[in-house]
């Protein structure tokens, strides 16, 4: 049989990457980035520029479909591997991206009675305007005793597709009614590309409250939070649900016009970005802690047992490997705080510095705050520019500086500002380690551990544990490919499960970052008081945050 190849793509928060990967050993042979046309839509409908409210974050699906028609076209060429050596795709995507389609699966913004309408449009996994619907229904559950909450760490994000769904229902109901499904959008691709829609169990278990022994929540409790939403999950939220790894379908003659694959071609169902990761650094047994660091980070964990633990994104059984419990937890702005500094933070001489110099700001600036030990900048942070995701589970929580003088140099900011964000993943792993879920070991990848070598560093040092970078540039993709190589099955040349998938490509570098003690003792100390910081304005005894996001929002509207 001659040499086989599968093709991974990733759909992240501002562009869509695909991967040709060789199968016998993980190479990637070629790769290809397609930045979204319309990018991530947080201010104006690019239809009629309609204004959008603050904490909205919507997508385009014809980008989605862009990566498609661009990337994979490109890697073909660029590998010169021929289609029929192709033998399977996946994909992974952000979550919970979902959008609503019609009974044909046409998402209604593209259709003209709806393009206007903000609603129907693709929810980005970051838009946060659904927090009012989390927020309650978070305490009816916790009123109700309901026994999924525990399983999401005691809160359910507003992120995820129940308030997002509750939200369209309340401000739109007329999308709601027009509305055959809510899919997300990985799903929605797959069957773009198939023909079939499934759903995957991932993404149904993560972001829709669902248990591979339980289902869904009760038609009772949609019917406490709204008697429009009593039947949701056999209506709007239908569709059989398939575990990871399964083969949703083949390429249709159309969709291989589109990309150059050969008709046919196996494609699995759709995954998360962080979960496919996973078996790509070769993690597949407990005690490895995979870090996806990129804009946000997700924290993925693998255990045996159905553990508790606070704020906790969730507990999904096969969530990420089959046979397993899989864990994630999150924080949802990092690489997204370094860009906010660095585009709307630095001063002028800055910017100016860096274009003489010919690199990058964010490289200027690591350059120099590495010339810092820890605590020398007498600065502290807090690392919720964009809410906090996992253990205290709030959107409304902003981020803060400490410890600012006339002295301060934009340079230590940003090391701050690195700082505080290994801080909030010392949080998480605190929280595992300490609740029943060890962490023995810790992965990274995504783009930040291939960009910032000082950032590494420091959250070796934070964690007092020795990291691991994935050797991929393209490391959900390349988990994608893994899933797609698995969907075709070893007689196609692929695999029959994604354990012997990872076995035979999944790749870490050799060098790794270890923790050095002196630093170590600092960052304890200043992770104590990041810790009292964190209780302070997260746990209730100042919620000066959110009066002041209440007075913004009231003077704003
Ligand atoms: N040198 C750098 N140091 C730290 N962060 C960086 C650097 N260069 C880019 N970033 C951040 O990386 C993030 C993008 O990460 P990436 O993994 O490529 O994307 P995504 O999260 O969409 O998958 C951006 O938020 C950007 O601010
Ligand atoms: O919550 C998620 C996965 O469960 C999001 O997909 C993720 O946080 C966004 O990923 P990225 O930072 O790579 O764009």
């Amino acid at each position: 049989m001659s040499h086989k190849y599968a093709i991974g793509v990733d759909y992240g928060t501002q562009s869509g990457r695909a991967v040709l990967v060789d199968l016998t050993n993980g190479h990637e042979v070629a790769d290809h980035v397609t930045p979204y046309p319309h990018g991530v839509i947080d201010e104006t409908l690019p239809t009629s520029g309609k204004q959008l409210e603050h904490d909205w974050a919507l997508q385009h699906p014809g980008d989605y479909i862009e990566v498609l028609r661009r990337s994979i076209p490109a890697v073909l060429a660029q590998s010169g591997v021929s289609p029929a050596d192709v033998i399977g795709l996946g994909i992974d995507f952000t979550a919970c991206t979902m959008l609503p389609v019609d009974e044909r699966g046409t998402p209604l913004c593209f259709k003209p009675e709806w393009s206007d309408n903000p609603h129907g449009w693709v929810k980005l996994w970051k838009h946060h305007a659904a927090q009012d619907e989390a927020d309650r229904l978070n305490a009816m559950a916790a009123q109700r005793g309901e026994k999924f909450l525990p399983r999401y760490g005691g809160k359910i994000s507003s992120e995820w597709m129940i308030a997002k769904v509750w939200q369209i229902a309340n401000e739109a109901p007329d999308v709601y009614d027009a509305s055959d499904l809510f899919t997300e959008a990985t799903d929605w691709v797959i069957s773009q590309l198939t023909g079939n829609f499934v759903r995957n169990s991932c993404t149904a278990g993560y972001k829709s409250i669902w248990h591979k022994r339980e289902g869904y929540p009760s038609s009772d409790f949609f019917k406490a939070l709204d008697p429009r939403l009593e039947n949701l999950t056999e209506t709007k939220l239908r569709g059989d649900i398939v575990p990871l790894g399964t083969k949703a379908g083949e390429l249709t003659e159309e969709m291989a016009k589109l990309t150059g694959l050969n008709a046919g071609t196996a494609i699995a169902v759709g995954n998360v970005d962080a979960h496919a990761a996973v078996p790509a650094v070769g993690v597949v047994t407990p005690g490895k802690l995979v870090m996806a660091m990129g804009t946000s980070i997700c924290h993925m964990l693998l255990g045996t047992e159905e553990v508790e633990v606070e704020g906790m994104c969730g507990v999904v059984e096969d969530g990420i490997i089959p046979g397993y419990l899989g864990y994630e937890a999150g924080q949802s702005a990092v690489g997204d705080i370094f860009e906010w500094f660095v585009e709307e933070a630095v001063p002028a001489y800055v910017k100016e510095a860096a274009g003489k110099e010919g690199v990058g700001v964010h490289q200027w600036l690591t350059e120099r705050a590495s010339a810092y030990r820890p605590g020398e900048t007498g600065l502290l942070a807090l690392d919720w520019w964009n809410g906090n995701r996992s253990v205290l589970v709030d959107t409304n929580l902003t981020g803060v500086i400490v410890g600012f003088s006339l002295l301060t140099k934009p340079e230590e900011v940003y090391r701050t500002l690195l700082e505080s964000t290994a801080f909030g993943t010392r949080k998480i792993i605190d929280a595992f380690h300490h609740n029943g879920v060890p962490v023995d070991e810790v992965y990274a990848c995504g783009g930040l551990p291939q960009r910032n070598r000082l950032l590494m560093q420091i959250y070796a040092d934070v964690t007092n544990r020795e990291i691991k970078i994935a050797d991929s540039k393209q490391t959900p993709a390349v988990g994608a490919a893994m899933f797609g190589a698995v969907a075709a099955g070893s007689a196609k040349g692929g695999y029959d499960s994604v354990v012997d998938a990872a076995k035979a490509m999944a790749r870490v570098r050799e060098e790794t970052f270890k923790p050095i003690p002196e630093n170590v003792a600092i960052y304890d100390k200043l992770y104590r008081e990041y810790g009292e910081l964190h209780d302070y304005f997260g746990r209730g005894a100042n919620d000066v945050m959110k009066r002041l996001k209440a007075l913004k929002d009231e003077t704003s509207r």
